[in-house]
């Protein structure tokens, strides 16, 4: 069962002087598994991100991911995983393909493989015809997708995702859903942090934070039947007052 473990947080700790972020999180995320990461504004979501990405340390706590230490091995967890954050990782001021030859620059893809895989993408994504156009003129639709497309590009063990469909309507965040369902039927893990709670219903499992403490984690199923609730919404406003 350890080696289905992709990340294991035991006891995390994160403080801000004498502000608790991250009081004593400990939770396990399993391969190839959609791991939503759910709480209120403030609840602590991102602090604990951004330590599973090895872009913050914590205070302490033991955090392993994708077998490296959180503390010692960050360069190598880098190298494994995927980030997508709030506000996506695209160069507004570069085209959709100078931005796909960027960060496949920086995990070292040969342009040949490079080539092939943007090719593909593009096709997927329907954006063929734009990949001349600048980000900044995009949609915020077209801007996500891309942005996760780029996040997975070298085929990381994890990706983390950020809010990744903050400020777009139900129909566009269902769609970027296919692709992240197609990415963990790769066997990458999906490790999301949300507040839509129709994304909630999407996951494996979900945690849900309320003051830098994780209140719940369990399926969506099993989370409904425990609070007695008919949807995630309900199951939420009951544990993040
Ligand atoms: N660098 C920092 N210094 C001091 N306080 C911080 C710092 N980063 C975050 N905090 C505080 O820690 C708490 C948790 O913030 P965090 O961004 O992790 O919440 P969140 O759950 O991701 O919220 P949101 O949904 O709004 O993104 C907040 O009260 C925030 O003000």
């Amino acid at each position: 069962m350890e080696n289905d473990k992709i990340i294991t947080v035991q006891n995390l700790v994160k403080k801000f002087g004498s502000f608790t972020a991250n009081d004593n999180l400990t939770f396990d995320v399993y391969r190839g598994e959609i791991f939503g990461f759910l709480g209120a504004n403030g609840a602590g979501k991102t602090t604990a991100l951004r330590i599973l990405c090895g872009l913050s340390s914590p205070t302490s706590g033991e955090v392993k991911v994708a077998g490296f230490d959180i503390y010692r091995e960050t360069e190598k967890i880098k190298k494994n995983i995927g980030y997508m954050s709030q506000k996506f990782s695209l160069y507004e001021d570069l085209t959709v393909s100078e931005n796909i030859q960027f960060y496949a620059g920086i995990y070292g893809i040969s342009p040949k493989k490079r080539k092939e895989k943007e090719a593909l993408l593009l096709q997927k994504l329907e954006m063929t015809g734009a990949r001349h156009k600048l980000i900044a003129g995009l949609p915020l639709g077209w801007k996500q997708k891309l942005a996760f497309s780029v996040a997975v590009f070298h085929d990381p063990k994890i990706v983390f995702l950020d809010e990744p469909t903050g400020g777009v309507d139900p129909v566009t965040r269902r769609k970027f859903w296919d692709l992240i369902y197609e990415v963990a039927s790769n066997g990458i893990t999906v490790f999301v942090t949300t507040h839509y709670m129709d994304e909630a219903e999407y996951c494996d499992r979900v945690s849900i934070m309320d003051a830098g403490k994780i209140e719940a984690l369990d399926s969506p199923a099993n989370l409904k039947k425990t609070y007695n609730a008919k949807n995630m919404d309900e199951v939420f406003i009951q544990i993040a007052r």
